[in-house]
């Protein structure tokens, strides 16, 4: 037990913090500052009443883990009036902004966090355009939709509506900051 703990952790204050997390944040961080690839870009993606309702769920989820982007955070929900007025704060004064609130309301919402390189803007591209009528085929909306007021999923627009949704529907101890074991050595856990 000993020998198998001891050469893979260090101590840090109180808790015992796993060697290889440490070297992982340092390669991150150098990554930041040397201008690569920010491989920890995180987007906010919500599966929406309709896609609950039609059993997408599954194959949604599948289109971004087979991208190969990670899920840190993951919840099934009842969307509240406050919480979707401020999501939706830009289109308050769309004469669709009512319907669009009652649609988004009307059952169980899925809401994900998912990570890596570009997330936010490669999202958007498997996600497709706001009109599923103008979708292209092999887009979530271009594949299970066909009317604006029923588009199945949400996707962040940009970084920093990202980082704004991501706070108004997780709290940060909701989000798991996982190793994914294709980005160390070995498989040895
Ligand atoms: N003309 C419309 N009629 C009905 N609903 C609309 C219309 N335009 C937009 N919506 C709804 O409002 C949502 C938000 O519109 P927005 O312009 O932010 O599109 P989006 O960014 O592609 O969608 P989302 O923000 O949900 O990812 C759309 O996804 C759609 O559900
Ligand atoms: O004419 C419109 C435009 C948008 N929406 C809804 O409002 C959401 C948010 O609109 P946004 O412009 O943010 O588009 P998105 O980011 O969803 O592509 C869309 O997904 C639609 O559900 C709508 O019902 N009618
Ligand atoms: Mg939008």
């Amino acid at each position: 037990w000993k020998t198998r703990i001891s050469p893979d952790r260090v101590h840090s204050s109180q808790t015992l913090i796993p060697k290889r997390k440490l070297c992982i944040s340092a390669v991150y961080e150098l990554l930041r500052s040397s201008g690569l690839p920010d491989v920890r870009e995180r987007t906010l993606i919500a599966i929406k009443p309709d896609g609950v309702q039609r059993r997408l769920v599954g194959q949604i989820i599948h289109r971004f883990e087979q991208r190969g982007f990670k899920l840190v955070g993951l919840k099934m929900l009842q969307a509240s009036q406050d919480v979707l007025s401020e999501h939706y704060c830009d289109l308050r004064t769309k004469p669709f902004y009512n319907s669009l609130v009652r649609y988004m309301t009307s059952g169980p919402l899925v809401v994900m966090v998912w990570e890596g390189h570009n997330v936010v803007q490669t999202s958007r591209t498997m996600v497709g355009n706001t009109n599923p009528a103008e979708a292209q085929a092999g887009t979530v909306r271009g594949d299970f939709s066909i009317h604006v007021s029923r588009n199945v999923v949400h996707a962040s627009d940009s970084v920093e509506g990202a980082q704004k949704e991501i706070q108004l529907w997780f709290q940060t101890k909701d989000l798991l900051d996982w190793d994914s074991w294709d980005q160390t050595s070995t498989g040895d856990v």
